[in-house]
């Protein structure tokens, strides 16, 4: 069993610096565009033996030090009664497009291991079968509402905005359901067997601080403390958050996840007494391999007074990356970290 990944998120020694990528398991991987050919995203996502299949894809392939279940951050709210659709070549579509209060009411708190069973099973098999930590995985509250909101991706995020501004009573009460949604789905995760958790707040840093303070931070506080009784570590990931970074070590996660647009060194300090993951620019996988390895040194470098240093992107791995140019970072990681006595 390599644990390497578990030791660095809770700060112990490690014989080198661990690595995974977020979206490690996708498209830019021939063996996944093999599986998925015959498949619809959300079939996929719904069948434990192929999400099983998929996940263990990077691990074996690439040799990360964690996988991380093949799921998605839409599928809890799915379960809350909200449609979800993906169509071939476009990004999720939710069609309800939740902006009232009659409408959030509608919305129900689900029962993780009665509406998402697949879930809870494709976790179990998984522990079965690997050799490094499972990542179970949600979105945090405020990116799944933004989904909920403007019914899929935005690229201004006005009705989000507006139902926060004008509506912040209706506001609340969707991220307190979102939330309690969220709290069970993960703690059903953690009885399933995921080993660590990592919270995806992709759309936190088009917040203000002081929103972000008030309307998003609270209810990733409120998950954390509700999963600290699991004792695994929970890693928190706000996308384009180094404006938001010491409030984000305020949720209370074990792990801060950091993009690249930070430089690490700076975010250590800020930091302090917790482990960091982060931060390569998922781009700079194009770079050439002497170039690469020498970015990768550097970022090895900006976290040595790092807590606990996971490496990883700074965001998802992109769907056009030359899963050789992945393998490449993977092998210069455990090179350029081990420790030599
Ligand atoms: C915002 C978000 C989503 N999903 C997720 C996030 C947070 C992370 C981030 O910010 O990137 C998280 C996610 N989505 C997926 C995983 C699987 C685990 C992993 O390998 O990291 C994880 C952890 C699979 C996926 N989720 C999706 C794919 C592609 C689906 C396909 O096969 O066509 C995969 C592999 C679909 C998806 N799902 C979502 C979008 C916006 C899309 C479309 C992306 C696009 O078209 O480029 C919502």
């Amino acid at each position: 069993m390599n644990d390497t990944f578990l030791k660095a998120c809770r700060g112990e020694k490690t014989d080198y610096t661990p690595i995974w990528m977020m979206r490690q398991a996708g498209r830019y991987l021939p063996e996944y565009q093999k599986v998925r050919g015959n498949i619809s995203f959300l079939d996929l996502c719904k069948n434990p033996e192929l999400c099983v299949e998929v996940t263990l894809q990077p691990v074996g392939i690439l040799g990360m030090d964690a996988a991380i279940l093949f799921s998605d951050i839409l599928i809890p709210i799915e379960a809350m009664g909200a449609r979800l659709e993906f169509h071939e070549g476009q990004g999720p579509l939710l069609p309800d497009r939740i902006r009232t209060g009659a409408a959030v009411d509608r919305l129900v708190v689900p029962d993780p291991e009665a509406t998402m069973p697949f879930v809870m099973e494709t976790i179990r098999l998984l522990r079965r079968e690997l050799k490094v930590p499972l990542i179970g995985f949600a979105g945090a509250p405020f990116t799944c509402a933004t989904y909920i909101i403007e019914g899929g991706s935005s690229k201004t995020f006005w009705e989000t905005k507006k139902l926060m501004y004008t509506q912040p009573e209706v506001f609340h009460r969707l991220m307190a359901k979102i939330s309690r949604t969220t709290l069970l789905y993960l703690l059903a995760q953690a009885r399933a067997g995921a080993q660590a958790l990592q919270l995806f707040d992709s759309w936190a840093g088009i917040l203000a601080p002081c929103d972000f303070e008030r309307f998003a931070l609270p209810y990733v506080q409120e998950i954390i403390a509700g999963l600290q009784q699991t004792g695994l570590p929970i890693i928190y990931f706000a996308n384009n958050g180094a404006t938001l970074l010491d409030l984000s070590v305020s949720s209370g996660a074990d792990v801060i996840g950091l993009d690249w647009r930070i430089n690490i060194g700076e975010a250590v300090r800020r930091v302090g007494r917790r482990a960091v993951q982060g931060n390569l620019d998922p781009f700079a996988l194009l770079l050439p391999k002497d170039e690469l390895r020498r970015r990768i040194q550097g970022i090895l470098d900006g976290a040595q007074e790092a807590f606990g240093h996971i490496f990883n992107l700074g965001h998802g791995i992109h769907q056009f990356t030359p899963p050789e140019q992945a393998r490449i970072a993977v092998e210069a990681v455990h090179e350029l970290s081990c420790r030599r006595p």
